[in-house]
């Protein structure tokens, strides 16, 4: 089975599923980090020196190869991957895929402890600033996450009780 994870930025699709996959025995992907690999830049770079045309072009590249590549697989995409092309529906052709829903606040606090420099779309944004992208862009994007197949109220839980709810 591919189990893809789907949300917004800071959802925690990354963390989460690298927990998940070493809880199944699974791979794990993350689809950023395989895009870094393949092109050998960062995220940032390649929005920066390709623009994020380009870089929705290699996410749509890097899933059609995954599905071709993996069986048994935890796929975190990144926040804006199911919601460009047909991708929503490419991901529940071929897997299940969990939407993590998490609030505007918990997502802003977590982003910025993190800091802005591996998201290209985030950077230089006052806490304001960003309060109001991540609002605008949830509202716009909730029409590709509303059409997962599961949704996972993520905001409070903690990655281990997270697992044992999905009962995967
Ligand atoms: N369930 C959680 N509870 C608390 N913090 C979390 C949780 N999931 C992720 N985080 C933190 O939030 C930040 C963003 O997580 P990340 O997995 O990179 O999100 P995404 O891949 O969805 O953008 C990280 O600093 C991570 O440690
Ligand atoms: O929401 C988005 O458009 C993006 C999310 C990022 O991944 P995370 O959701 O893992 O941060 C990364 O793919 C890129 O910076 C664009
Ligand atoms: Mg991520």
């Amino acid at each position: 089975m591919l189990i893809f994870l789907i949300g917004m930025m800071g959802s925690g699709k990354t963390t989460l599923g690298r927990q998940l996959a070493q809880h199944l025995g699974y791979t794990f992907i993350d689809l950023d980090e395989y895009i870094v690999q393949q092109q050998g830049q960062s995220i940032a770079q390649i929005f920066e020196q390709q623009g994020q045309d380009y870089f929705r072009v290699l996410e749509r590249k890097a899933l059609e190869e995954l599905v071709e590549q993996y069986e048994q697989a935890v796929i975190s995409t990144g926040g804006g991957a199911p919601c460009f092309f047909d991708n929503i529906d490419f991901i529940n052709q071929y897997g299940i895929s969990i939407f993590l829903d998490v609030s505007i606040n918990v997502l802003s606090s977590r982003l910025i402890a993190q800091g802005q420099e591996e998201r290209p779309l985030l950077t230089g944004k006052s806490e304001t600033d960003l309060i109001s992208f991540l609002a605008k862009t949830l509202d716009y994007r909730k029409q590709f996450y509303d059409r997962a197949t599961h949704v996972l109220q993520a905001s409070e839980q903690c990655i281990e009780r997270m697992v044992q709810l999905l009962n995967l």
